[in-house]
């Protein structure tokens, strides 16, 4: 459905080259949700600008269902852009039009007829649940509100592409939640293909099917969303899957925490479970064969695309070299091994 081949991007500031994307091909297939997570500066505005053409690439290709957007006239581009819709982060509202003349912009401009749009109108409004807003405006709107007229906006003119640059990262989290839940909801009953960009794990784990890392203007690694979770391969990619685990130290853990072994101390590990990892019975193995005591302080498991994977702190008793064995057993079994402190 998209396709992009060997994209790249460089702005300049002045004499300062800043290369935001390197040549990436990106292949979003019909009908999914595909998200592209990164940390800030990464390059994810301007890949997602590139799909839309509203950032023009340097070079390679933007392919929509088969037709190469960089290779149209302003006029064909125009009629082509019809099929690619676009939602962002502070919705872009207009502020002096009622919630249905925003809705109804797009077909304005397209020609449609009243009856048409009227009837259009209140579908959208029906889908994105705003059938009492229609002659709010913006301004008395809460944020979740906002973004459901922009998505029902957005999607006036039928498109076959919905990109959604951060549209949740101005909400709160279960507002958040219930955006998600509707473009979901608007994926499978419109077949709808979505690519979205986040830096936050937890929306890739609510709603993606694919998803794909970009760091320093490289997509790193890329996958189906369940083996994604169960077996990142970058130190990157684990490190925002863990970031959808909440698991702290406990506080008095906390203060009593030393970055040095000592007498009488223990280390306090965290273990990264990935795939087989987590239904394996590795942590009580390794206790039996080493025999040292294992003390769980707490766990988390998580189900993301039918796979598990999870997040586990522990003390690890026993004699040094014992301990040492036990990580290296750990490692050897698919579990992410990182010692955070000592412990008395
Ligand atoms: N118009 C521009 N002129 C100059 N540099 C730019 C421009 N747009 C982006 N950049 C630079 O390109 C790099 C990638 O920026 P981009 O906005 O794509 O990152 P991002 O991942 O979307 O970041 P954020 O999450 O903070 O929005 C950054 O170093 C940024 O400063």
């Amino acid at each position: 459905m998209i396709s992009l081949k060997a994209i790249h991007k460089t702005f300049f500031q002045g004499k300062r080259r800043i290369p935001a994307l390197h040549p990436t091909d990106l292949d979003v297939p019909a009908g999914s949700i595909f998200g592209i997570i990164g940390s800030s500066g990464a390059g994810k505005s301007t890949l997602i600008r590139c799909v839309n053409l509203l950032e023009h690439p340097d070079g390679g290709s933007v392919s929509i269902d088969g037709i190469d957007l960089t290779a149209l006239d302003e006029r064909q581009l125009r009629q082509q852009r019809r099929q690619i819709a676009m939602i962002f982060q502070h919705f872009n509202l207009l502020n002096s039009r009622t919630v249905f003349d925003n809705i109804a912009l797009s077909l304005e401009l397209a020609g449609t007829d009243r009856a048409r749009i009227q009837s259009r109108v209140t579908d959208l409004l029906a889908l994105v649940g705003l059938e009492d807003k229609a002659n709010s405006y913006p301004a008395n709107l809460s944020g979740g509100q906002k973004q459901r007229v922009a998505i029902a906006r957005a999607l006036a003119n039928e498109p076959k592409v919905l990109l959604c640059d951060e549209a949740t990262s101005a909400l709160d989290p279960e507002t958040t939640k219930s955006i998600l839940a509707l473009l979901k909801e608007i994926n499978q009953r419109l077949g709808l293909t979505i690519l979205l960009i986040t830096h936050e794990m937890e929306v890739v784990k609510q709603i993606c099917d694919r998803v794909a890392i970009i760091d320093q203007g490289r997509l790193i690694e890329q996958g189906e969303v369940g083996p994604f979770f169960a077996g990142a391969k970058t130190e990157l990619a684990r490190r925002f899957i863990r970031s959808t685990l909440h698991l702290s130290i406990p506080e008095s853990y906390q203060a009593a925490l030393s970055d040095q072994p000592g007498e009488g101390r223990v280390p306090l590990i965290r273990l990264s479970f990935h795939g087989d990892s987590v239904d394996a019975p590795v942590i009580t193995q390794a206790a039996k064969q080493f025999g040292i005591d294992i003390s769980i302080l707490s766990a988390q498991m998580e189900y993301v695309g039918g796979t598990k994977f999870g997040l586990m702190l522990a003390e690890l008793m026993g004699a040094e070299d014992a301990v040492e064995r036990t990580t290296h057993y750990l490692t050897q079994h698919n579990i992410d091994v990182e010692v955070l402190g000592y412990v008395q």
